[in-house]
């Protein structure tokens, strides 16, 4: 029997996590169930989304797939594109790299620090069936929702935003004041969502400064989520409680977002970590920790 083992990086944008694999010369196939068993932070590996690097055919330098860890596979990820970003801007030593996704090709380019990336996430999009959204709204800067009295009358009145994947913000005055962790749940799957949605509260400290928690759909709580950071900012923006250039403050850290004038295209810089490298094998789908990532490692090689 050959070895079933595969190299994979640990990696994450201000603590959201992802295991990568590199399929560009061997195509890695997983099963949901496998993706899900990977995932689990108890027993497996341990991630929010699973990104595998792929072959462009659109000649990109790659094609970025990815998987939330519930086994679903999604168009987008904002954090993820800034760490395969530098990935493949590390290994090709040019300044940007072009990554091609579900979502559209998107631009990698890196800063002055090695670990700070900025990504052109492209354009929002708003009409109701590109959020999208099962009813027509015409205005989906504050759709009208039906929910449950609990949480009325505040959460009824999310704006939309489609930024690869489906986007809900709820502005408010306390983040904290929710438990994220109840009511996130009931809207990512409200029908009003058919793809079902990520679910922000968001909450405006100034002109240039908003305040964000995200339960993202597939995932859960994460400690920070690229596209509704984009998403956020653009929804501030269009419903002018601030400018175009913000800072998004997640619990995983700051994100910095531009919605540009001239093109419409939002964005993002922010830092990317490399946590170790492993080996999964994959009859057991257990794994071992090979070598350090940015950081020396503190735990034990398993
Ligand atoms: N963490 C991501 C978004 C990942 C996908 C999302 N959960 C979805 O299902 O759309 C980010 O940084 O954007």
């Amino acid at each position: 029997m050959g070895d079933r083992r595969i190299p994979f990086l640990k990696m994450n944008g201000l603590g959201n996590d992802f295991v990568v694999w590199d399929a560009r010369t061997e195509p890695v196939r997983l099963s949901p169930e496998q993706v899900r068993a990977i995932g689990e932070r108890e027993n497996g590996i341990g991630f929010d989304q699973m990104i595998t690097v792929e072959p462009s055919r659109s000649g990109a330098d790659a094609f970025m797939r990815i998987h939330n860890c519930d086994g679903s596979e999604v168009d987008a990820c904002g954090n993820a594109t800034r760490c395969i970003g530098r990935l493949l801007i590390e290994e090709s030593g040019l300044a940007s790299a072009a990554i091609d996704t579900n979502a559209g090709l998107l631009i990698a380019m890196k800063t002055s620090e090695p670990r700070r990336i900025t990504v052109d996430m492209g354009v929002p999009r708003f009409a109701w069936d590109e959020i999208p959204l099962a009813e027509e709204f015409h205005d989906t800067r504050a759709i009208e929702l039906q929910i449950g009295p609990i949480d009325k009358p505040i959460l009824h009145t999310p704006s939309c935003v489609n930024m690869g994947n489906p986007h809900a913000i709820f502005w408010v005055k306390d983040i904290e004041a929710y438990d994220l962790s109840r009511i996130g749940p009931l809207l990512e799957n409200h029908p009003i969502f058919p793809q079902k949605a990520n679910i922000s509260l968001a909450h405006v400290i100034s002109d240039t400064e908003i305040e964000v928690k995200v339960w993202e759909r597939g995932v859960g709580l994460t400690r920070a989520c690229g596209t509704a950071a984009c998403a956020v900012a653009v929804a501030a923006a269009r419903d002018r409680r601030t400018g175009r250039k913000v800072t998004v403050h997640l619990p995983g850290g700051p994100l910095e977002l531009e919605w540009r004038e001239d093109n419409g295209h939002v964005m993002m810089t922010g830092d990317t970590e490399i946590e170790y490298e492993g080996l999964l094998d994959l009859d057991t789908l257990s794994f071992e920790k090979t070598a350090p990532g940015d950081k020396p490692m503190l735990e034990v090689v398993k």
